[in-house]
């Protein structure tokens, strides 16, 4: 086993379900017979809306909530069963970012980063050692004696994942950490995270409800609704082919091709009887996102396409092109066999007369 493959852990929810007792009374199933597996060393993201259960998921991982029915294992501790000094051991494993940080006002950045350690009884010199190292990391050298008061969105973000790291975890569990950071914050503290996940090899398990923080880190994701998990895969997987109408609906924001309005006001469901045209989206994934094909099918089949929208963007090293277009509706069925006939997706989203 090599230093990197060490540092990483999996995470496994086997059945997990997890009930409150409401403060009135009644219960409510916030996660309902979760099974998933983050493999140790990825970045995995799970995405849902606000109240499906993300927090209840990840607080799980670090034994702040322990499962109702089924079981949670770091590695191959189940989290739910540990107590005591068991607990405290698999704590130490899993560090965690906040939304908001969650910084101490009244020390500095050096001294935040120090808690952890000084809570594990760490010598003061070794202490001094790690905490140096750890703020060389996050770029925060010029600024280890200031309070959190003086730092910016980012910095603060910045110090929140150096203490994470102080003693060394095997797991990373990011709530929301970006989501309280302008566009080009949220970049850096993404990138930071990456550059983690890739020297340290640590696993890093986030939640957010954002599907582009989801397409610039993560290389896994899994959906959630109503506490529960409906669709997972990798990224790619999810991003070229989505299955369910949730994750269909948190990509529409971020693949980055809407219908123009023009075509918008006139597009129907139902085809209808005249002459018409069928708009249709293409997804080119992989290899094939940088192929001529609809000048081919042009070529092949004689059949004009219309360029109505379009864009492409890369996922994890892979491109990944979406394209609106509209053709002959009479041609379509020939046209979108030719297309998937070339390793294209093609999926109708209706017609203009
Ligand atoms: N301690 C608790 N007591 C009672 N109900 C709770 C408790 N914690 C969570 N819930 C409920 O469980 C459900 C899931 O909550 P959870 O916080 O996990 O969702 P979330 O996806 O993280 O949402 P948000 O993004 O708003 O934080 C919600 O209906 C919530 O009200």
């Amino acid at each position: 086993m090599t230093a990197h493959d060490s540092q990483a852990a999996s995470i496994t929810f086997e059945s997990v379900g997890k009930s409150f007792t409401k403060p009135g009374g009644g219960i409510v199933d916030a996660i309902s017979d979760v099974s998933l597996t983050v493999e140790a060393g990825t970045i995995t993201g799970i995405i849902g809306r606000s109240g499906a259960g993300k927090s209840t998921m990840l607080r799980m991982v670090n034994g702040l909530e322990r499962p109702t029915s089924g079981r949670v294992l770091v590695g191959d501790q189940d989290v739910g069963a540990a107590r005591g000094a068991k607990l405290r051991t698999i704590r130490r494993d899993v560090g965690m970012i906040f939304q908001h940080f969650n910084l101490l006002s009244s020390r500095t950045v050096s001294e935040n980063i120090a808690l952890p350690l000084e809570i594990s009884g760490m010598a003061a010199s070794e202490i001094k050692t790690r905490v140096t190292d750890l703020v060389e990391r996050v770029a925060l050298s010029a600024q280890a004696d200031r309070y959190p008061a003086e730092l910016s969105g980012g910095q603060k973000q910045r110090v929140g994942i150096a203490r994470a790291l102080a003693t060394e975890p095997k797991i990373l569990l990011s709530d929301e950490a970006t989501s309280a950071l302008d566009p080009e914050t949220t970049q850096t503290v993404l990138s930071l995270l990456k550059d983690i996940n890739r020297d340290l090899g640590l696993t890093i398990l986030l939640i957010t409800h954002e599907m582009a923080v989801v397409r610039d880190i993560a290389s896994h994701v899994a959906v959630i609704e109503g506490g529960r998990i409906v669709e997972a895969g990798t990224t790619y997987d999810v991003f070229i082919a989505p299955q369910h109408p949730t994750t269909r609906s948190f990509l529409s924001g971020v693949t980055g091709v809407t219908l123009p309005a023009f075509i918008k006001d006139k597009i129907r469901k139902q085809k209808p009887e005249t002459d018409s045209e069928e708009v249709i989206r293409v997804t080119f994934a992989g290899k094939h996102a940088t192929d001529p094909m609809l000048a081919l099918l042009t070529r092949d089949l004689g059949i004009e396409v219309n360029i109505l929208a379009g864009a492409v963007e890369e996922i994890g090293t892979q491109p990944f092109g979406n394209l609106l277009v509209s053709l002959n509706a009479a041609k379509g069925d020939e046209a979108r066999a030719y297309l998937e006939r070339h390793g294209l997706l093609t999926e109708v989203l209706g017609y203009v007369g």
